[in-house]
């Protein structure tokens, strides 16, 4: 099981969940780039609308170590994992560093978890989804795609135009076979971990086709008799916004991911097709918002708790140290979100 970085530089030992099931969010970051503004993002989203569970990342080791220290500065819980890649394959995939996303299937092994919440890096939480946790055992929960968009021209929907958010505008064509089963989006969803279940995700993906969707299409096919669709106020494919607006109130929505060409708020520049929406302009600004938001940072957060500052019960979020009797047990922080710390 992947160690818990910041356990091992916890100036206390870590102890088990001090009460109930343990749950948390869940995000996944490679590489050397920017992705890490998302999940410093993401972070402050989910303090800002006051999430009760900590943000665990799993990074692949090619992640810094500065990129590290961020996020264990912002409350984060690092766990770094070892890549996991498919069979070999011709696959053109629809991005070519989808190829990455496979990683994504560590998360299952994080079993010190009853139930997560995972969460692309490029998604934020605008509302509390806390909810979800409670949703029944032995489903996976997620949100349906879109296949109008151009990353979808290789397929048969694509080429008839049919779309699961509007099965009635272009019938299916029974002569390509059987009607797609509904199909998720991989950037949101909610699961259990499980050494069995990982086991056989890994042992199936070996002798599985690799497609333009990589991983999330592996997972499509592998959770099909689990899949229950929730409403896409829980993960806002933004093409949704132009493709299928009759299907969304923006007012409603709760997680918006930031997945359409030229959308990821650190990286905006306006330029792409649909990018000068006043909505995209919009949604892009409540992220920076967010991430500019000092006010959200670990360290400021953990300054008001300990002054107590408008934080009801001396809690952060609802959490309160069990050792110490104050609202954090100490500085380095991510201990108390991950193991020592008890919903009050
Ligand atoms: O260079 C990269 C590319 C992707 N990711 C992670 O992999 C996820 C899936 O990639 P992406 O969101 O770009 O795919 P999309 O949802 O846009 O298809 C991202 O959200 C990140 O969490 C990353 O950490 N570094
Ligand atoms: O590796 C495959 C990725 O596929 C998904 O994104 C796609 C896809 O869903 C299309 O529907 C959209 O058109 C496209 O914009 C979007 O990027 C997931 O968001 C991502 O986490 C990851 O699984
Ligand atoms: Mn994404």
């Amino acid at each position: 099981m992947a160690p818990d970085i910041t356990t091992a530089t916890t100036m206390v030992p870590a102890t088990k969940a001090a009460s109930g099931p343990s749950r948390a969010y869940v995000t996944f970051l490679a590489g050397t780039g920017d992705y890490v503004k998302g999940v410093v993002g993401l972070a402050k989203g989910l303090r800002k609308v006051k999430s009760k569970y900590p943000l665990v990342v799993a990074i692949l080791p090619d992640v810094p170590k500065e990129h590290r220290q961020i996020l264990v500065s912002q409350g984060c819980i690092v766990k770094e994992i070892e890549p996991v890649y498919p069979p070999p394959n011709q696959t053109q995939f629809a991005m070519a560093y989808y190829v990455i996303n496979y990683s994504k299937l560590r998360i299952w092994e994080f079993v010190e978890y009853s139930k997560m919440i995972y969460l692309d890096g490029d998604i934020q939480v605008f509302q509390n989804i806390d909810h979800l946790f409670d949703y029944p055992d032995g489903y996976f929960y997620a949100v349906m795609d879109c296949f109008c968009e151009k990353t979808w021209s290789s397929s048969p929907q694509y080429k008839i135009g049919y779309c699961q958010q509007c099965p009635d505008k272009v019938q299916w064509a029974p002569e390509l076979g059987p009607r797609p089963p509904l199909y998720f989006n991989a950037g949101m969803f909610v699961y259990e971990p499980s050494l069995p279940v990982y086991h056989d995700l890994l042992r199936t993906l070996q002798v599985s086709p690799t497609t333009s969707f990589a991983e999330q299409d592996f997972l499509n096919v592998f959770f099909r008799d689990k899949y229950k669709p929730i409403p896409s106020n829980y993960n806002l494919v933004l093409a949704m916004l132009w493709r299928h607006p009759e299907n969304i109130q923006l007012d409603q929505v709760k997680v918006v991911h930031y997945c359409a060409d030229g959308s990821k708020p650190w990286r905006y520049t306006g330029k792409e097709e649909n990018m000068q929406r006043e909505d995209i302009k919009m949604l892009v600004k409540k992220w920076w918002d967010i991430y500019d938001d000092e006010s959200l940072d670990f360290k400021n957060i953990v300054a008001a708790a300990e002054a107590g500052n408008g934080i009801q019960g001396g809690s952060v979020g609802g959490w309160r140290c069990q050792f110490q009797n104050r609202p954090i047990c100490c500085l380095v922080g991510p201990c108390c979100f991950s193991k020592r710390m008890k919903s009050i």
